[in-house]
């Protein structure tokens, strides 16, 4: 997967490759990330990435033509890095619902070019021109794209083959087969008079798998009971959530 992103703050995106799983994917080779800042394709001394917008009204609108210009850089990037058709992403408030589905389509692409905006976002002409779907990662407003974009690299990093030691563990994701987590437990088995379920202790695998099962569903069904209107259950989770609601004390 190779990323190229159009940022005015490419040193942002050292969250994304200096820790953890997300430096180890980069280190393997898993991803590229190459950033392109849109200052540099201006054509005056003051580097100027802005104007006021047509109409009036607060702040100021991108300028279309760096932007522009730092797609077509970017596309030409991924074009010799042999992903001739890169889907070009705009991160904006406007933009439909990043979910674990959309993520896992995106993890299948070979190139995605992402564009970060800045102030009250970029002419309209640059979505019209080179946008190929607008995501948003969230019903908020950041101050600019750029952590929307590692929001979504991150999730996408951890689809990709190699990235988790396990790969079953992306599989297990929250979210992953629909389904909210289930608790997690470690050492000590009695931490301050809290102890760990007994059935973790058991060793008893096909038992483990159905109580985690079983509090995956609860969970979900307590939390965000919207997302099992959009699941078919299977028979086995369907006699789990229900011993679930008849145990569940309100
Ligand atoms: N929510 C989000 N999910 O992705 N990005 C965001 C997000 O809030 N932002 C902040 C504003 N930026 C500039 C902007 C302003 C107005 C219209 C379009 N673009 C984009 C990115």
């Amino acid at each position: 997967m190779r990323f190229d992103v159009i940022t005015l703050f490419p040193e942002m995106f050292s969250a994304i490759t200096d820790f953890g799983i997300n430096r180890r994917a980069l280190e393997k080779d898993l991803y590229a990330l190459h950033c392109w800042n849109p200052r540099d394709f201006t054509a005056d001394n003051y580097r100027t990435i802005d104007d006021r917008p047509y109409g009036g009204g607060p702040g100021m609108v991108m300028l279309p033509e760096p932007l522009l210009a730092a797609i077509e850089a970017a596309k030409v990037a991924q074009n010799q890095a042999g992903n001739l058709a890169p889907k070009v992403i705009y991160l904006s408030p406007q933009g439909q619902p990043l979910d674990q589905a959309a993520v896992k389509q995106l993890s299948a692409c070979s190139g995605l070019v992402l564009l970060c905006g800045r102030y009250e976002g970029v002419d309209e002409r640059v979505i019209k021109h080179s946008v190929d779907v607008e995501v948003s990662i969230g019903d908020y407003v950041l101050s600019g794209g750029e952590l929307g974009a590692m929001v979504m690299m991150d999730s996408i990093i951890r689809q990709l083959p190699g990235a988790l030691n396990h790969n079953l563990s992306a599989q297990q994701d929250s979210f992953e087969d629909g389904l909210l987590d289930c608790p997690h437990y470690t050492r000590p088995e009695d931490y301050r008079g809290m102890t760990v379920p007994d059935v973790l202790l058991s060793g008893n695998h096909a038992e483990i798998r159905r109580w985690r099962l079983k509090q995956a569903l609860g969970r979900t069904w307590l939390r965000r009971p919207d997302l099992l209107d959009q699941r078919v259950l299977s028979k086995e989770e369907a006699r789990l959530l229900s011993d679930f609601k008849s145990e569940h004390i309100t």
